[in-house]
């Protein structure tokens, strides 16, 4: 069955999700980057953007807030986009963890497999892999360069986060060297880890969120510039990522509840991907014992509940045409 929606009806559905869910007390903010603990708990903002490049925002969608990992899912588009994708699902990976996203153990039980780049360890080795490969600048400038064109527009790291997150990413440091150690990272650990830091400090706001996500939906164009950002076949792929694995351990959970492909970060930041329909996402500090933001979570799942969006239902939600313009 074919749902038709239009405009309207998502500006009504992200205006009710706001209302509802601004109250929401759940959560705290990440604390292990310092950084983060002092971002003011009460920001929130829900955007979507339409296959129009239309963005319907409310509350807090220009506040700039570190993208985290959901950083993970451009760098992993990328390097299929490099490499092609089996090449990934080979040396990298598809799986679910069904572990904590910096999880060590989770590497330890399948040694020569990190799983998936949607997690600390693949996302550091989709590093690793992003070509020009031993050129830490010219890396980063690919990663860069290739979000702007996901979101249509320019980001910069935020540099107080990237300091706090390189001086305490202890962890992360001892999950790059235990990559070397299983054959499992294919650059310079040190540089490898340091690229992963910075992508995970860049500063984004919801508004770009939602036009990365919607231009995951579009099979890679993206709706604001029109320009072919990556190749049409990987929007599968990437959407598979993120329904297996986006929420760690408790991606079950959400996809069972809402069945929306998305990807969270510690920032507060939750990117949904509503495939040949449009992209969300939403903002808000506090989060769940997973790292999940409480906020934005209840927001999206109000929305794609109420807007039928999961992708395992039968009925099919697609945009409505605009109705064309009276004739003078
Ligand atoms: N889940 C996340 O957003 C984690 C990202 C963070 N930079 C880390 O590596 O711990």
């Amino acid at each position: 069955m074919i749902q038709k929606i239009d405009k309207q009806t998502v500006r009504a559905a992200v205006e009710a999700a706001y209302d509802r869910c601004k109250e929401e007390q759940g959560g705290k903010n990440a604390d292990y980057i310092p950084y983060l603990a002092g971002v003011p708990s009460t920001l929130f903002g829900i955007a979507a953007c339409l296959p129009d490049g239309d963005v319907v925002a409310v509350g807090d969608t220009d506040y700039v807030f570190g993208i985290e990992s959901v950083s993970k899912v451009p760098t992993a588009i990328l390097a299929m986009d490099q490499y092609g994708a089996k090449e990934i699902l080979d040396r990298i990976g598809a799986d679910a963890t069904g572990l904590p996203f910096n999880s060590i153990m989770a590497l330890l039980l399948e040694k020569e497999h990190p799983s998936t780049p949607l997690v600390n360890a693949g996302a550091i080795s989709a590093c690793s892999m992003i070509r020009p490969t031993g050129d830490a600048d010219g890396k980063w400038r690919a990663i860069v360069s290739f979000i702007a064109d996901l979101t249509g527009s320019e980001v910069e790291v935020i540099d107080e986060l990237y300091r706090s997150e390189t001086a305490t990413n202890f962890n992360n440091k001892s999950i790059a060297w235990l990559l070397k150690n299983y054959a499992r990272i294919y650059d310079d650990p040190e540089l490898s880890l340091d690229l992963y830091t910075r992508q995970c400090s860049l500063g984004v706001t919801a508004r770009q969120l939602a036009v990365m996500a919607a231009t995951i939906a579009s099979g890679g164009v993206n709706p604001l510039t029109r320009k072919e950002v990556f190749k049409p076949g990987l929007a599968p792929k990437i959407t598979s990522m993120m329904a297996t694995v986006g929420f760690y351990e408790h991606t079950g959970d959400w996809l069972f509840t809402t069945g929306l492909p998305a990807k969270t970060g510690v920032g507060g930041g939750i990117m949904g991907v509503v495939p040949g329909v449009m992209g969300l996402a939403a903002f808000a500090p506090p989060l769940d014992e997973a790292g999940n933001s409480v906020k934005a979570q209840r927001a999206l799942a109000y929305i794609a509940g109420r807007l039928n969006l999961g992708v395992f239902g039968t009925t099919r939600c697609v945009m409505a045409e605009p109705e064309p313009a009276p004739q003078a």
